[in-house]
């Protein structure tokens, strides 16, 4: 990249960034090798002719755009194949999916969670059975949960699965249109398998919902098969090429073991074998939540290297009279939008790579029958996806109007961002629905405080905060990691109190829990980010990295700290002994980050290492040709091929002589 000729702007704040870039690059992923490896397989997949687009996606029809998506889908799987036996290397096919499909890939739920369920819900039997077939594409699956009429609720799903031990099978029915499914990506046109979760039904009487593995459709002709009917549920916000679909079945019948039996089985005479625990079945999702904190790291970095890069090019406005228009990077407020991106785009990706190291411990020891900490990592996942994918949605639109009117242009690419990274809040658990899931073992949590109990790290602040609560406010790091925590036991013991006080007014608990719901749900925020904030500064102060790299990593982490501290300074004069004084100087200290961070802006968004091709903006290149690119992308339009378009003839030369009579 270093020899593209580059706006002049853009040149000059590279040569002003205090530490090595690639330093930075290295760190973010994993080595020096592991950047190579990742340039080369980025640089193989770019330069696919194939996967290039003639015609911009935006102006394809719905129908021609998911053509092209599952035509480029195919290629990128046969060019993956290829280039992981010849070099034996995993690539990472979220980040160039961004590139290739702009938008999703019609297979992100057979990779996602197809797979990941066989192997998750499977018995060893039955994965041998249908891993092999689902991992070189022989198969093609989704994961079909929700239903038109429940989503969240998941007991509450109505798809039947009932056991017929004369024949061995199960038969599936959607009796009610709230029982069809609705959601599931790939669903639509793509897929010719599902994970369809259905309630269990044998001899009358439910068992819950479990995972079924079913063919919807001929493998020779893609026609679904009898007793089967599906479709596309039609354009949505974003996510446009996922092919979200809808399904429902008449009587169709599957044999036993198709049901997925790594947990709870149905012997052939129909006897039902409870598993170690119910909730395991709802695995997969665990596994997806920790994922989506990852890709809100990788959405909040696209977006914050489009408009860091933008800011920098574009000049607006002075400063002073008499001096020139300056880049508009140089306004602080416009600092105060992005700079928050950066920060938590490297707060996500710390913590990330911390849950997901508890995700695959509690794996590990749910394989040798040990579940101890599997409540406090579900409670962990959900809080941390709910607070991540709202921030990084709200970052993402902020970055988008840092942009100004180019921002809302789709050949910026912010449009695109907000739309998939936003659909990260609802699916795979709305946000307030999880919250409230955390909600549940925090309370829980704080009473096995009060009962003088030993709690489980993530919540042993609660403990800390009952012996005193009282602890002296200091304006460090570690002094508003403290703080945090003290903001999220005063909620948890506040919310706690309601509830006892709605029971005394003689509510029954689900009651007194509805009522006390919204402090609830921001006591959950509260813990989940006293979490970000001290699994991301212990993280920052642990980096092995040369001086000049850690003493802006660490400028980043502080500015996460001490943005959060202001935003919420009224939870802090609560349930803190923070003073306005305290916050004066934080504020202080927020306006000097602000302009420490600000010679390292492009720098540090250039360590993201995102490819043009990945992050297709024509405000975000690398080489900063912002309006040549705007102009060059609007006179691809197909209105710009014509002097004169039908129209004119057709009804607005009309309009005109009939307003001459
Ligand atoms: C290392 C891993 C790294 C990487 C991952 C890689 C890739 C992933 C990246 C990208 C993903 C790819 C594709 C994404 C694109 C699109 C995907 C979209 C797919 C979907 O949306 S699928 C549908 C998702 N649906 C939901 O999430 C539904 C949300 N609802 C629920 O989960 C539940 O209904 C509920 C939890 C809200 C309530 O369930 P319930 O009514 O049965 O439970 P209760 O409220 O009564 O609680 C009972 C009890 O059980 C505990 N519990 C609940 N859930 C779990 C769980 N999952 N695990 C453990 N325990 C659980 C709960 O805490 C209660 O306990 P208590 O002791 O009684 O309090
Ligand atoms: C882009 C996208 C892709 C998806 N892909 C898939 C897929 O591949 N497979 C699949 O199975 N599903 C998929 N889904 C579905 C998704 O998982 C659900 O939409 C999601 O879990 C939310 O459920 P819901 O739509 O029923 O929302 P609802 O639960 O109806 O939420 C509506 C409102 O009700 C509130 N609410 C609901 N329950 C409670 C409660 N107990 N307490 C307080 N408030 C409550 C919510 O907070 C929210 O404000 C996808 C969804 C989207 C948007």
């Amino acid at each position: 990249m270093a020899n593209v000729k580059c706006n002049p702007d853009l040149v000059r704040e590279r040569a002003k960034c205090s530490f090595d870039v690639n330093e930075l690059i290295h760190l973010i992923d994993g080595g020096e090798n592991a950047t190579k490896e990742k340039r080369h397989f980025e640089e193989t997949i770019f330069s696919v002719k194939e996967l290039q687009d003639a015609v911009p996606e935006e102006y394809l029809s719905h129908k021609d755009r998911y053509e092209n998506a599952v035509r480029k889908a195919t290629i990128l799987r046969d060019v993956c194949r290829e280039y992981m036996k010849k070099y034996n290397y995993k690539p990472n096919r979220f980040r160039v999916g961004h590139g290739v499909f702009k938008d999703v890939s019609p297979f992100l739920l057979h990779d996602g969670m197809f797979v990941a369920t066989i192997i998750g819900q499977g018995t060893p039997e039955q994965q041998a059975e249908w891993l092999p077939k689902a991992e070189n594409m022989q198969i093609i699956g989704t994961y079909a949960q929700t239903e038109l009429g429940h989503g969240s609720f998941i007991r509450g799903l109505e798809t039947r699965a009932t056991y017929d031990p004369k024949t061995e099978e199960f038969i599936l029915n959607n009796a009610t249109l709230s029982s069809f499914k609705w959601w599931p990506g790939g669903l639509g046109s793509t897929v010719n398998h599902c994970i369809v979760v259905a309630q269990l039904f044998i001899n009358g009487k439910s068992y819950g919902i479990q995972p079924f593995i079913v063919q919807i459709r001929d493998l020779n002709t893609h026609k679904p098969l009898p007793g089967v009917k599906v479709g596309e549920i039609g354009p949505k916000m974003g996510f446009q090429t996922a092919n979200n679909g809808f399904l429902g079945f008449e009587n169709f019948r599957i044999p036993r073991m198709n049901m997925l039996m790594k947990n709870a089985q149905v012997l052939k005479d129909g006897t039902f074998v409870k598993g170690m625990n119910e909730k395991l079945t709802y695995g997969t999702m665990v596994m997806v939540r920790v994922g989506i904190v990852g890709d809100c790291s990788l959405n909040t970095s696209l977006a914050a290297t489009i408009a860091v890069r933008y800011s920098a090019v574009r000049h607006q406005s002075k400063i002073k009279a008499k001096e020139p228009e300056v880049q508009i990077l140089d306004y602080v407020t416009q600092q105060h939008k992005l700079f928050i991106a950066i920060a938590s785009s490297h707060v996500f990706r710390n913590v990330y790579s911390w849950l997901s190291k508890s995700y695959l411990n509690v794996m590990k020891d749910l394989a040798q029958g040990k579940q101890d900490h599997l409540p406090e990592l579900h409670a962990t996942a959900c809080c941390l996806k709910a607070v991540c994918s709202r921030d990084a949605g709200s970052v993402v639109e902020e970055c988008r109007l840092a942009c100004g009117g180019h921002g809302y242009m789709t050949s910026s690419n912010l449009p695109l961002v907000y739309g998939f990274t936003i659909a990260t809040v609802t699916y795979e658990g709305e946000q307030t629905v999880l919250l409230l899931q955390t909600a549940r073992y925090l309370v829980k949590a704080w009473l096995a405080a009060l009962q003088g109990k030993v709690l489980a790290p993530s919540v042993s602040y609660l403990s800390d905060w009952l012996k005193n609560d009282n602890v002296r406010w200091q304006n460090t790091p570690e002094g508003i990691v403290k703080g945090f925590q003290h903001v999220a036991a005063g909620k948890v013991k506040a919310a706690y109190d309601t509830i006892q006080k709605y029971i005394k007014l003689g509510k029954d608990y689900e009651d007194a829990w509805n009522l006390a719901s919204v402090q609830l749900m921001k006591a959950s925020e509260a813990h989940s980010r006293s979490i970000l904030c001290e699994v991301s500064w212990g993280e920052v102060i642990r980096t092995s990295a040369s001086p000049n790299l850690l003493q802006v990593l660490k400028q980043l982490a502080q500015l996460y700290l001490v943005y959060w501290t202001l935003e919420t300074s009224g939870d802090f004069l609560v349930y803190s002994n923070i003073s306005k004084d305290d916050i004066a100087i934080l504020r202080e200290k927020y306006e000097e980050l602000l302009a420490a961070i600000r010679p390292n802006a492009v720098g540090l968004v250039d360590a993201f290492d995102l490819r043009d091709e990945i992050l297709h903006s024509t405000l975000g290149s690398y080489d900063g040709r912002v309006y040549e690119r705007l102009m060059e992308e609007a006179l691809k339009s197909p209105l710009n091929q014509e002097s004169v378009n039908a129209s004119f003839h057709k009804y607005l030369k009309p309009l005109m002589e009939k307003a001459k009579l």
